[in-house]
C-alpha cells in the first residue's frame, strides 16, 4: 500500500491508498521538531483506532516546508523500511515538467495538484486551492504546470485583520447573509468572504483572458465548497485532488523507474 503525505505550511495529511481508493486520511498540524517516532505513535493509533490493515510498501511526500522532510524520511525508513519519493527532488520524475522562469521552485504541491487535475480531467485549467495561500496553478494541454496566482490565504487574512487591529477579533471566516455588516464580526466575515468570491472570480477571468483558450476551474482544499456556495466558481470542487496527484506521481515513478 502507498502512504500519501502532504505537508502544506498549517497542516500535515496522511493518506493511505490500497490502488483503489483511500483507506483513511489524518491530518496534524505542520511542525517540523516533530520526530521520526512521534509521526509513528500518532499514526499507528490513529490508523488502529480505524481499524486498517496496513502493510505500507511505498511512500510519497509534498512538502512546502523544507524542514520537515527530514524527520519524514526517518519515520519512513525506520517504520516501512523504505526510501520516500519525494515530490520536487530531482529524483522525483514529473509527468510533465513545468514550464517556468529558470530557477523557480515550484511548491511542490502546485505540482501534485496539476498532476491530479490534469490526469481526471485532461489539459487547460485553473486548480484554485484554499490553503495557507489561496494558489491558482494553471495547467496546459500537455499537463505541464505553466505559472499561476499566489495570494494571501483567507484564514491568514482574518489573521492579519486580528494581529494588526487591536479592535478587531479572532473571526472564523462563513458566508454572511448580507454584504453590508451591522456589527464588527459581521463586517470582518463581509471582508473576507465577498472580497475573496471576488478574488477568485476576477483571477480566473483575467487568466482565461490572458490564456486565451476555453479552460476549466477545478476548487480543492478545505474552503472551496464554503466559497462555492451559489457562486458558480468552480466547474468541479475535489477535496482528495492533491492526494489524488500524490498517486499519479508515484505509478508514473514506478512506471519509468530505472531497475
Ligand atoms: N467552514 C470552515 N471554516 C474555517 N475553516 C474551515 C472550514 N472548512 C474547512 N476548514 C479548514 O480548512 C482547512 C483545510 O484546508 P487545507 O487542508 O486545504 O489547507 P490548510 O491545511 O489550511 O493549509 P496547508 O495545506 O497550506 O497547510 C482545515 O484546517 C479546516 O479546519
Ligand atoms: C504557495 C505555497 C505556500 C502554497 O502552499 C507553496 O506552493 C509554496 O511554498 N510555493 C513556492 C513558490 C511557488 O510555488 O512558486
Ligand atoms: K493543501
Amino acid at each position: 500500500m502507498l502512504l500519501c503525505i502532504d505537508c502544506g505550511n498549517t497542516n500535515t495529511v496522511f493518506s493511505i491508498w490500497d490502488g483503489t481508493r483511500f483507506l483513511c486520511t489524518l491530518r496534524t498540524s505542520t511542525e517540523h521538531q516533530r520526530t521520526a517516532d512521534q509521526y509513528f505513535t500518532w499514526y499507528s493509533t490513529l490508523v488502529r483506532h480505524h481499524g486498517i490493515e496496513a502493510d505500507i510498501s511505498d511512500v510519497i511526500i509534498s512538502s512546502t516546508v523544507p524542514r520537515v522532510v527530514f524527520n519524514l524520511r526517518v519515520f519512513t525508513d525506520r517504520y516501512f523500511g523504505t526510501r520516500p519519493i519525494v515530490v520536487g527532488r530531482p529524483s522525483c520524475l514529473l509527468p510533465q515538467p513545468p514550464r517556468v522562469d529558470e530557477g523557480t521552485a515550484v511548491g511542490p504541491d502546485r505540482l501534485v495538484n496539476a498532476a491530479g487535475a490534469f490526469n481526471r480531467h485532461g489539459g487547460d485549467l485553473i486548480v484554485v486551492d484554499f490553503g495557507t495561500a489561496t494558489t491558482f496553478d494553471v495547467v496546459a494541454a500537455d499537463g505541464a504546470y505553466v505559472g499561476g496566482v499566489i495570494a494571501p490565504g483567507v484564514n491568514l487574512s482574518l489573521e492579519a485583520l486580528h494581529s494588526a487591529a487591536a479592535a478587531l477579533p479572532h473571526v472564523d471566516v462563513t458566508k454572511p447573509q448580507a454584504v453590508i455588516g451591522t456589527n464588527t464580526v459581521a463586517c470582518m466575515q463581509s471582508g473576507v468572504f465577498w472580497g475573496y468570491v471576488g478574488l477568485v472570480r476576477g483571477i480566473c477571468e483575467r487568466i482565461r483572458g490572458e490564456y486565451d483558450k476555453p479552460m476549466q476551474i477545478i476548487g480543492t482544499g478545505g474552503l472551496a465548497p464554503l466559497f462555492a456556495q451559489g457562486e458558480m466558481l468552480f466547474d468541479s470542487i475535489e477535496d482528495d485532488l492533491t492526494m489524488h496527484g500524490l498517486t499519479v506521481i508515484h505509478a508514473y515513478n514506478k512506471e519509468n523507474m530505472i531497475a
